[in-house]
């Protein structure tokens, strides 16, 4: 500073200039601090694609502490969300659990369609009726289940009471509760478990319609860790569980609908005719935003189904996609999209760019949509290759409204699926809705429906594994902190900020050579270990 500045006078060649408020236009121009996206991306005459990596954002300003950050954004015209984060339709990443766990952190999940229409409604209607720190589906055992089933399940499901009910499931007459305490000094595994729970008549349950207080203070009182609810006929409507109390204190940030409180969900659907019917169903459970799921949506199908479903069901938002291009944005949103999905054969296990040599660059993509979609009031959400909270920090700096992540998520504790251990690391099974795994699981008809002349499957994703990244409570929590620190550093105080910077001109930005991101990177150590939080 010393040498170029005295008494607020720099050194412009033989003149000197009074600092002012803002830098003068000549320094501004010359690239001294960095591009407009307009520059980049617009009349490109490299003609070159590009994405986050490519990109790197200037700092700006700080003006704020980094906790006063404002990160909601729109999803879609009418669903504003906390946190812009939104857990991706595919089977090893969105089921209820998933879903309930991003929407009570502020973002949303879309549940996959890769299931009957009935099990996919019934999977939105577990969010819909979640109840914090009620489990509205613990795992009950029938009265002749024995102590070896038990310790399976136990082994299993890393979890150690359940309700023993005549029927052996939910909804049936409450008899017992098996604890660890009871099951700790039995030995022969096929002792019943009726010879060693404990009984109904020694239980403390509470009453349907007992509310979280209340249960907790019974809970409290009778120090157990479970507290079964029952209805009327001694059925069992929930249980609750004191570690959960104490993990689900009430989130402020949850995503919920205005008028009935309940979290928000969505769920994806195809555009063949049977997805008339499964949106009915979907619609009847409550789903908030419905995707309609193609790799390239600007088609005669998709179209189609986005009329239908703003006619059949208003009350539903409606996100069509995948777009990458202004044009086929256009389509969908004349057809009256609420939402736009951004990306294509970009996600981590997407193969179409290789196989059907049609996509895009993501930051190419996110760019010229974004700004397209914002002239009709439609926000956009920018789909996969997201690896880090930096390039999330990115995709909202040129224009998306959210990310939409698949491989971030997919080895939370929240995802479908069990861990398993190769070489010693700990991983959860990840693949995309196009590899042959997932098509055999349920999604084929998508590729070989209308292909009568060839039953040839061709995939478009493979399938492989993502390491363990523990809870989504700790890990959006991480994700979200990230993306402030980045917002603030380039002097951004909220998302809506970050838009009028990008369209103003006064947000910058460089493109980095393939030197520069290595420099970027962890470089020059013989080892390191790599902590996120
Ligand atoms: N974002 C991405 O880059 C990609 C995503 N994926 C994912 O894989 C899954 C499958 O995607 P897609 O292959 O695009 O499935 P899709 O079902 O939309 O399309 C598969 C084929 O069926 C045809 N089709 C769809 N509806 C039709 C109708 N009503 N009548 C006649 N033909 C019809 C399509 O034109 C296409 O040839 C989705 O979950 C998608 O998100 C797959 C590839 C790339
Ligand atoms: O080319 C593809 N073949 C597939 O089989 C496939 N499955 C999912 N997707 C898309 O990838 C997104 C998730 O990407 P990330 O793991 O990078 O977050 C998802 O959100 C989808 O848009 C696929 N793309
Ligand atoms: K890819």
């Amino acid at each position: 500073m010393s040498d170029t500045q005295t008494n607020g006078y720099h050194k412009n060649g033989d003149k000197r200039q009074k600092i002012g408020s803002e830098i003068d236009q000549e320094t501004l121009n010359s690239g001294a601090e960095g591009f407009t996206a307009e520059k980049i991306f617009v009349n490109n005459p490299s003609c070159m694609g590009m994405t986050y990596d490519d990109l790197i954002v200037m700092p700006g300003h700080i003006a704020f502490p980094v906790g006063d950050v404002d990160i909601s954004s729109n999803l879609t015209r009418n669903i504003r969300l906390q946190v812009p984060f939104v857990s991706s339709p595919m089977d090893t990443v969105t089921e209820h659990q998933m879903a309930i766990t991003m929407a009570l952190q502020g973002g949303i999940g879309i549940i996959h369609s890769n299931m009957t229409a009935e099990e996919q409604a019934q999977e939105v209607l577990k969010v819909k009726k979640f109840k914090n720190g009620f489990i509205l589906d613990p795992m009950c055992l029938s009265p002749d289940a024995t102590l070896g089933e038990v310790l399976k399940r136990k082994a299993d499901l890393n979890f150690s009471s359940f309700p023993v009910t005549d029927t052996g499931k939910m909804g049936g007459r409450l008899i017992g509760i098996i604890s660890n305490r009871d099951s700790a000094f039995i030995e022969d595994p096929n002792v019943k478990v009726t010879e060693f729970m404990t009984a109904r008549d020694s239980l403390v349950v509470a009453k349907d319609g007992v509310s979280l207080e209340e249960a907790n203070q019974i809970l409290k009182e009778s120090k157990k860790g479970k507290l079964p609810v029952v209805n009327d006929n001694d059925e069992l409507v929930a249980l609750i569980a004191r570690t959960d109390l104490q993990k689900n204190k009430d989130n402020p940030r949850a995503s919920k609908d205005s008028h009935n409180k309940q979290l928000l969900c969505g769920a994806a659907i195809g555009t063949r005719p049977d997805d008339k019917k499964r949106a009915q169903l979907l619609a009847d459970a409550g789903v908030n935003v419905i995707v309609v799921d193609s790799s390239q949506g600007d088609s005669i199908y998709q179209i189609e189904m986005i009329k239908h479903l703003k006619a059949a069901h208003p009350q539903v938002d409606v996100i069509g996609g995948n777009v990458v291009t202004p044009s086929q944005a256009h389509h969908l949103i004349e057809a009256g999209a609420d939402g736009l999905r951004v990306g294509m054969g970009i996600g981590s296990i997407c193969t179409t760019q290789e196989v059907c040599a049609v996509g895009r660059a993501q930051a190419s993509a996110v760019y010229h949509v974004a700004k397209y979609a914002r002239k009709f009031g439609i926000p956009i959400t920018a789909d996969g290759g997201i690896q880090s909270t930096g390039h999330i920090t990115k995709a909202l700096c040129l224009g998306a409204g959210c990310v939409m992540m698949g491989s971030m998520l997919a080895g939370t504790d929240e995802a479908p699926g069990e861990y398993f251990y190769q070489d010693g690391v700990r991983l959860k099974r990840y693949r995309g809705m196009g590899s042959i795994e997932a098509m055999n699981a349920g999604g084929e008809k998508r590729y070989v429906w209308d292909t009568a002349q060839s039953h040839v499957k061709v995939a478009q994703g493979v399938s492989g594994a993502v390491t363990d990244k523990g809870t989504l409570r700790r890990y959006i929590p991480y994700l979200m902190q990230g993306v402030r620190h980045g917002l603030q550093d380039a002097g951004i105080p909220s998302v809506e900020a970050s838009r009028d910077r990008l369209y103003n001109g006064a947000l910058r930005f460089e493109i980095r050579s393939p030197a520069a991101q290595r420099e970027g990177g962890v470089h020059g150590l013989h080892s390191y270990q790599k902590r996120l939080y």
